[in-house]
């Protein structure tokens, strides 16, 4: 509060000194503007690190511009200054951006943006970046970005410097024209406009690779943030089983954070650039309309070529919305049809065995010729509508030529104006005139910007909220002493918090093979999650022997994209095992077909049998060697003698590890020593029974 008060102050002091600067000149405001940005700069210390940046920068500019000013100023008095002499409104105008970018970390929509921005800002991993001339550097990554986004800045407002520059050589080029005077003209050409080019071209360059390198070295560090918090502790899985904000994440992580980083930067220094050259043209166009009187009267308007450019401007763009206006619901309507359309190409690629089976190939094609129609309709309108726009738009940028001179001939007649000054206006008001199309147009950009952001931050609530459920469970997985696994007053329940099943003093013996099983729904799997340890819901203590191995096998088995190899080691490193032993458990695990194969790359998850991936699963088991197996109907697509065979494997192979299997074939029993059967108590709830205990005869 008290920090805002005195910000708030410093950019009073500001307005103050642009307003007495006219009347009392650049001794009394240049120490005024300076102390109002120093003081910014002193109370924005606390701001985030991303908008500091830009406040550092534009206090470096400010700087410059009183060195130039004061340079002109010495100049002038030794008589020999002959450069630029930048207005004094320049310097102003930086004093005035540092204010509004102490405000605008303020606003709440600024400080999402940053917290994810200063994220990457304040990055302490170690890294290195390849200097030209200099070499490979060592440093946070942090301290890289902010360094990069710091020079992009400079180079973007020496641009603008540049291009006022520029505006200057133009009208003295053309009043050496006027004049006839060819030494003057050869003077600006080689000496005044070739070294500026140069390092205008330079200048553009560096900004074009910077900027490319911050985009990628950000992205990548926003990427492997958000993989990491989405993956870490299971939140991923916890996500979509409280179900809030966890739509998409593939998008999330790969679409919105590419555009949230190229729209970031774009949108944040793009504003700084147009306004920093609204604020240099606007100076120019207002110091020559000095004098101008309404046409036709003898009335001055100060600033007339301002108001008549800023004039142009709005009815131009407010003419292109009007006409425009609904390209942008076409355009979301054609991203809409266009990703439906993929979709249906990708589902179909998923189940074209199935479509192959039904013969659905016609209603396929009808299906997709359907979708497709819907795009091509869309484009249409589309078509339709960019030609209306266009015919204004194309009138529009060849008025754009002329109306300048238009504007400026007849003071140019009446010799108010020099043929350089016209010139020179000419090229200020196009400046002008796109800065104000700039700000006007950027709303449509905005509001996509806006969608990437809501996505980003609901994201990172689901992820925020799926670790709290994590954090906050009170069902505890512990470690202890002694070779038993036990569930003590252990309550299952389901995700909205109604009770599942309840386990109290069950326990499963090393080397005792047991087997689950119960009605369908009676929460078997579900008991599995739990002692898995990704269940949050509900509470109670399963005992693991401390530094024990686990294993679950579900019914489907994630198969990954790329080898064999990679597919039966997952999730160990490939080079975990040597390739005969790898062949050796597919041998083992009834694949002998496969065991030569492994190096072969395909989609496997698609091309195997569901019986052939859960025994690639066990094969998976083979090597890992757990010392707790658990098969959730993990045999359950396998024909009877087979998953004989695989359970026989097992016990023979594996014969330190503990197996707890759920089935519901009879015939499993024969592999078991131990049954336990989930039974359905008076209030619904389920509760596993010993039916070793309970039914001694079986
Ligand atoms: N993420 C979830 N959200 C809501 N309910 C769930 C969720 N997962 C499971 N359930 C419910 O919990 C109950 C138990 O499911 P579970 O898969 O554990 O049963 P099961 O005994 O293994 O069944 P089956 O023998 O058919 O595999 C079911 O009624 C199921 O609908």
């Amino acid at each position: 509060m008290i920090k805002a008060s005195i910000a708030l102050a410093l950019i009073g002091l500001s307005v103050l000194a642009a307003s007495l600067s006219g009347a009392v000149g650049v001794p009394f405001y240049l120490p005024l503007s300076t102390l109002a940005l120093a003081g910014i700069l002193y109370v924005g210390r606390g701001i985030p690190k991303f908008l500091r940046i830009f406040l550092v920068m534009l206090a470096a500019t400010h700087l410059v511009l009183l060195g130039l000013i004061f340079g002109a100023v010495l100049g002038a008095i030794t008589g020999d200054y002959t450069g630029y002499v930048p207005p004094p409104s320049a310097a102003l105008g930086a004093t005035a951006f540092g204010a509004i970018i102490y405000g605008l970390s303020y606003v709440p929509v600024v400080r999402t943006i940053c917290r994810i921005t200063d994220r990457y800002l304040d990055s302490q991993a170690d890294s290195l970046i390849q200097i030209p001339f200099i070499g490979l550097v060592r440093a946070r990554e942090g301290t890289i970005g902010t360094w990069i986004i710091g020079i992009l800045i400079a180079l973007n407002l020496a641009q603008v410097a540049l291009n006022v520059r520029l505006s200057f050589f133009s009208r003295d080029m053309f009043n050496a024209l006027e004049a006839k005077d060819a030494a003057a003209f050869w003077y600006q050409l080689f000496v005044i406009f070739t070294p500026l080019a140069v390092v205008f071209v330079i200048a553009a360059l560096t900004e074009v690779l910077l900027q490319n390198v911050l985009t990628i070295r950000w992205r990548a560090f926003l990427n492997t943030y958000y993989v990491g918090e989405w993956l870490g502790d299971g939140a991923h899985y916890r996500m979509q089983l409280i179900g809030r904000g966890a739509d998409n994440p593939d998008q999330r992580i790969s679409e919105d954070l590419r555009k949230f980083v190229e729209s970031t930067y774009s949108l944040s220094v793009g504003l700084m650039n147009q306004a920093a050259t609204l604020v240099s043209f606007v100076a120019i166009l207002w110091t020559i309309s000095a004098g101008f009187t309404f046409p036709g009267t003898d009335v001055e308007v100060p600033g007339l070529l301002v108001w008549v450019c800023a004039g142009y401007a709005i009815l131009g763009t407010w003419i292109t919305h009007l006409i425009g206006r609904p390209l942008i619901g076409l355009n979301f309507e054609q991203e809409r049809v266009e990703a439906n359309y993929r979709f249906s190409l990708a589902r179909l690629r998923e189940y074209t065995e199935q479509v192959a089976l039904l013969s659905g190939e016609p209603a396929e094609r009808e299906g997709l010729a359907r979708r497709f129609r819907q795009i091509v309709d869309n484009y249409m309108q589309i078509v339709v509508r960019l030609i209306k726009l266009n015919t204004f738009t194309s009138a529009y940028f060849q008025a754009n030529v002329v109306v300048p001179y238009i504007l400026t001939a007849p003071y140019y007649f009446v010799g108010k104006i020099s043929l350089g000054q016209m010139q020179q206006v000419v090229g200020a008001f196009s400046r002008v005139e796109s800065a104000l199309t700039y700000f006007i147009t950027i709303y449509t950009t905005l509001a996509d910007y806006k969608a990437v952001l809501d996505r980003l931050t609901t994201f990172e609530g689901a992820i925020a909220s799926a670790q709290r459920v994590g954090g906050e469970s009170k069902l505890a997985i512990t470690q202890a002493a002694g070779r038993e696994l036990r569930l003590n007053n252990l309550d299952v329940r389901l995700p909205d918090g109604s009770a599942l099943l309840r386990a109290d003093g069950l326990a499963f013996r090393p080397g005792e093979r047991t087997l689950m099983t119960g009605p369908s729904g009676s929460g078997k799997s579900t008991l599995f999650r739990a002692i898995a340890g990704i269940w949050p819901f509900g509470e109670g203590e399963v005992l693991v022997p401390e530094g024990q191995t686990m294993m679950l096998l579900p019914q489907r088995p994630y198969i990954p994209i790329g080898t064999l190899r990679d597919a039966v080691t997952y999730p160990g490193k490939i080079d975990a095992y040597t390739h005969p032993e790898m062949a050796e458990a597919l041998r083992s695990a009834k694949l002998p077909q496969f065991a030569d194969r492994l190096d072969e790359e395909r989609n496997w998850g698609q091309t195997l049998s569901l019986g052939e991936q859960q025994r690639l699963a066990v094969a998976r088991a083979l090597l890992t060697k757990p010392d707790w197996l658990f098969l959730d109907e993990a045999t359950a697509a396998l024909d009877e003698p087979t998953e004989a065979e695989v359970y026989r494997i097992i016990k023979e192979k594996l014969p330190d590890t503990t197996v707890v299997s759920i089935g519901h074939r009879s015939t499993l029993a024969a592999y078991h020593d131990r049954r336990i059967d989930m039974k359905k108590t008076e209030g619904g709830l389920s509760t596993p029974v010993d039916m070793r205990q309970a039914e001694p005869a079986e």
